[in-house]
């Protein structure tokens, strides 16, 4: 065993233990947890307390009972797996429990158990490995490990009672791993149960007198780095409580209704109900958004809101018109989010806008025939037909239709489900930094930047302890060279968005700093202006999103106009 958790006053130091096979890990500090490696790897220790002879996952006897299957207990095998082939083979747990549930006729509550298990253990892995720590006198191999931290959450975090927590789980090991893994888990989860959270936190966790951020690192799960940053973009360290407990709840499943195609009524009488803020968004409380029929047949989409209101703030950016439709681009548009909404309101306008809310017809016109497909160069400087906005003012305007949009990525399976999510809009596969299209063009360019995706950690529950800092200063460079494309794209005159999913200030306020400071031809406009019925924030001219005060992913919004 190498060291102990935080003892007493605690050290201060909540990094890693142990990374076996898993680098990006070990730079993280704040609360990390071990990383797991194949089955069976790595400790070096004797079987009989922490392995155990192994069995196959399908069961298979051995103990003379013959062979038992662990369709058993289907919520705490799924969970399972998935702890495995996240700590295996870096498995995208949200990809991957979907599709073992349908695999496996996993419904209704067995379903919800499963995801939280699975999803809650995830998240609190930096957590629940420091109290194992504190528990176990060996080093438990990795798949031990996994069913220790699937226990752990059981005992402190869900309301499971304490027998069924260590019972289900001794036998899911028994099972699984063995006889004698199973016993070494019986006694380690006695002892995590012997404590709750509460108790546990002044004994795993630094004080947080001393060391404020290493202490929430740890109570909330977040590895170290990641907190510090969101504490220097939040602005108000006593939000940060708030902001990590809204960062491990479940997001809700938000759609959104693309007008001209579909409308919140539409997604209302399947089930949803009105968003908060986007006149587009509803939210699904439970079941499959991909069983709405507005959804299946791309009218509507899920969505998370402010990825709704970003786009939206681009297109209610009043632009002087040269008289004739808009042209816009969709930089970096995979997989089709913000293009599927922009190239709707191009098309049909800011119907929402334009009527009160609610009001937008449902109506589903056939598109106009296509361009190009994503591999084709589509005629991007050739504007359709139509009206747009055309005077400069200082609120916020609905679009009224009659754009062109062309949306690019350079990767072409995502430009493909671009191609597949957006009706009338060009697609292309383009490298932004490489424009394939000619300069100063453009009215309206939605850069949707490639970043970390610090601000959707709601709904990647592991994605916290993967990413790395050290590749933030890569992502910054790819970041201004896109943004300063992007402002060469568009017309003087005309509107840049620059988002990131990420609110952390190196992929933010510092590259539009940087950019603007190098350029003369550009002006930050104040996005929150644009934004009206949206409030908190920040003190501007950027927009931030919050999940703890608006529920939606810590998305980033400046704009910027090119000086006419
Ligand atoms: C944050 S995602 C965009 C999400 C998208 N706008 C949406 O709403 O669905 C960033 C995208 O940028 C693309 N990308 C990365 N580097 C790029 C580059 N140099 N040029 C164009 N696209 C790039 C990635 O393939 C990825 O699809």
């Amino acid at each position: 065993m190498t060291t102990r958790g935080h003892q007493g006053s605690g050290s201060g130091d909540d990094r890693p233990r142990r990374s076996p096979g898993a680098g990006s890990a070990q730079s993280q500090g704040g609360g990390g947890p071990r990383r797991s490696q194949g089955a069976g790897g790595g400790s070096g220790r004797s079987q009989g307390a922490g392995g155990g002879a192994r069995r196959s996952p399908g069961g298979g006897g051995g103990d003379g009972r013959g062979p038992r299957r662990p369709a058993r207990d289907p919520s705490r095998n799924a969970a399972f797996d998935v702890l495995r082939a996240v700590g295996e083979r870096d498995a995208y747990a949200n990809l991957l429990l979907p599709r073992l549930l349908r695999d496996r006729g996993i419904k209704g509550r067995d379903a919800a158990l499963a995801t939280e298990l699975a999803y809650g253990t995830l998240r609190g892995l930096g957590t629940y490995d420091a109290v194992i720590e504190m528990c176990s006198d060996r080093e438990p191999d990795p798949d031990v490990l996994d069913a220790l931290r699937l226990g752990a959450h059981q005992l402190l975090r869900m309301r499971v009672p304490p027998h069924a927590a260590v019972g289900t789980t001794v036998d899911l090991v028994r099972l699984r791993i063995g006889p004698g893994a199973a016993k070494f888990v019986n006694a380690v989860l006695r002892k995590i149960g012997s404590r709750t959270l509460d108790e546990w936190l002044p004994i795993i966790a630094p004080d947080p007198a001393d060391d404020p951020v290493g202490h929430l690192a740890v109570a909330h799960g977040h590895p170290r780095w990641i907190v510090s940053a969101f504490r220097d973009a939040l602005g108000s360290p006593e939000e940060l409580p708030e902001l990590l407990e809204a960062d491990n709840a479940r997001p809700l499943v938000t759609l959104v209704a693309r007008p001209g195609r579909s409308s919140v009524e539409e997604l209302e009488a399947a089930g949803t109900m009105p968003g908060r803020y986007s006149p587009y968004a509803a939210y699904l409380r439970e079941g499959d958004p991909g069983q709405i029929k507005a959804v299946a047949e791309t009218r509507a989409a899920v969505q998370d809101e402010a990825s709704q209101l970003v786009a939206l703030a681009l297109t209610r950016v009043p632009v002087d018109g040269d008289g004739g439709g808009e042209l816009w681009l969709d930089m970096c548009a995979g997989p089709g989010g913000k293009a599927g909404l922009l190239d709707a309101i191009a098309t049909h306008g800011d119907l929402a806008g334009m009527r009160p809310p609610g009001g937008a017809d449902a109506s589903d016109e056939a598109p106009a025939a296509r361009q190009a497909g994503p591999a084709g160069v589509a005629g991007a400087a050739s504007a359709g037909a139509g009206g747009g906005v055309s005077d400069v003012g200082t609120g916020p305007e609905a679009f009224s239709g009659g754009a062109r949009v062309l949306a690019s990525d350079a990767q072409h399976h995502r430009a493909r489900l671009v191609w597949e999510t957006t009706r009338d809009a060009a697609v292309i596969t383009a490298d932004g930094t490489e424009p394939a299209w000619r300069p100063g063009v453009f009215d309206r360019v939605m850069l949707d930047a490639p970043c970390t995706g610090l601000g959707a950690l709601r709904r990647r529950p592991e994605a916290r302890w993967r990413r790395d800092p050290a590749g933030i200063a890569d992502l910054g460079k790819l970041q201004r060279s896109l943004l300063a494309a992007a402002l060469d794209a568009v017309r003087p005159g005309g509107v840049v968005a620059y988002v990131t999913c990420s609110p952390h200030l190196a992929e933010t306020r510092v590259v539009i700093g940087d950019v603007l400071a190098r350029r003369n031809d550009v002006e930050q406009l104040d996005a929150r202006a644009y934004l009206p019925e949206v409030d908190a924030l920040g003190d501007g001219p950027h927009a931030q999103f919050w999940p703890h005060r608006h529920g939606t992913d810590a998305m980033f919004l400046a704009l910027l106009r090119k000086l006419p």
